[in-house]
């Protein structure tokens, strides 16, 4: 990645809610045009960092800056940092139009402005002709692109978005997807995305931030913490991981794509281990195959539909799994 110059910092930013932590301690950097994933499971603390980037919650140590400036206890409606959120909170009694006007509205500026304004958005969302439509007559989709059109048409240096795809239909979600990238790197605008689902953030996001119980686990790009998550819980967050316990170089656990495993019925030359083949899923082209090893632990490897064919293989078959040294990651912890 090229040097970007930094928009936001959190620097030893902590987060109670009397004597609850929320937030630990977070130190992060993002970029000026950056895609950034917040991604953890329930509970593990990103709508509250996301909420104080927002200025709905002030941290209660460490400081935020945006552009160089301290954040900390500036309110939202004086921040530049729209939040779109799952729930899209469009106004019921305002037609689609109104509702992307009402944002340059409250900043005052003038009717014959903002029409136009409004509806170049609308038209770029894909929604010209729903100008005077009720939000209640919006599909899923739809009622989603207005939100994001309302946020976008103040032109925010940075949009905030919290889990917005997920009252949305599968389908749905990867259309959406394609729209929110392609748009972010045509606005140039940085992006920073509070999601649970690692398929969302993976595909999206120029940076993934790992949370777990209100401290960050990993940063890196998608590709990076998918080949080399750092412990434990990044490996088995992060999915179709094998985590061999004790493998590693000093008893250290290794961590194996489940693309990079090899199965066979005769024993591979370099490490390999011996499990029994419990069952299948198809994945997109390729299919996904879970084995056990004697010791109860569930092992993966991905292969092909003609690998799978060649191999024969039926529940309770014994193979080999086997991987190439080099294909191993070491974690830390
Ligand atoms: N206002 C509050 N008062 C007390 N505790 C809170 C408050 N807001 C959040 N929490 C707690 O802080 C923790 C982190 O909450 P947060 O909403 O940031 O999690 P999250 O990672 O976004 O989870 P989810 O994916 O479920 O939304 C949770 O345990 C939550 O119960």
């Amino acid at each position: 990645m090229t040097k970007q110059e930094t928009l936001v910092t959190f620097q030893g930013v902590r987060k109670q809610y009397d004597d609850f932590v929320a937030v630990k301690t977070l130190d992060l950097e993002i970029g000026r045009g950056e895609f950034v994933a917040i991604m953890g499971p329930s509970g593990c603390g990103k709508t509250t960092t996301l909420r104080m980037l927002a200025g709905l919650e002030s941290p209660t140590e460490g400081t935020i800056t945006i552009g160089g400036k301290v954040m900390n206890d500036v309110p939202a409606h004086e921040r530049d940092t729209p939040l779109v959120w799952q729930s899209l909170a469009l106004f019921p009694f305002l037609n689609v139009q109104e509702n992307v006007e009402f944002g340059l509205k409250m900043r005052g500026v003038p009717d014959f402005e903002r029409q136009p304004r409004a509806l170049m958005w609308l038209e770029r969302m894909g929604l010209k002709g729903f100008e005077k439509r009720r939000i209640d007559q919006l599909s899923g989709g739809q009622r989603q692109r207005v939100a994001l059109a309302r946020s976008l048409v103040t032109e925010p240096e940075m949009l905030l978005l919290d889990e917005p795809l997920s009252a949305l239909d599968a389908h749905l979600v990867i259309r959406m997807q394609g729209v929110l990238t392609k748009l972010q790197k045509e606005l140039g605008i940085t992006f920073v995305y509070v999601t649970h689902s690692q398929s969302e953030a993976f595909a999206m996001a120029d940076r993934v931030v790992i949370m777990g119980q209100g401290e960050v686990a990993q940063i890196g790009a998608p590709r990076d913490i998918f080949r080399a998550p750092r412990n434990r819980f990044v490996a088995e967050f992060v999915g179709r991981n094998n985590i061999f316990t004790g493998l590693g170089r000093e008893g250290r656990d290794i961590v194996v794509a489940a693309d990079r495993i090899s199965v066979t019925r005769d024993k591979p030359e370099g490490p390999a281990i011996k499990a029994e083949f419990l069952s299948e899923e198809f994945v997109g082209t390729a299919i996904l195959c879970y084995f056990e090893t004697p010791e109860g632990e569930e092992l993966k490897a991905q292969v092909t539909e003609e690998q799978l064919e060649a191999l024969g293989a039926e529940p309770g078959m014994a193979f080999w799994l086997g991987w190439a040294p080099e294909a191993a990651h070491e974690m830390e912890g």
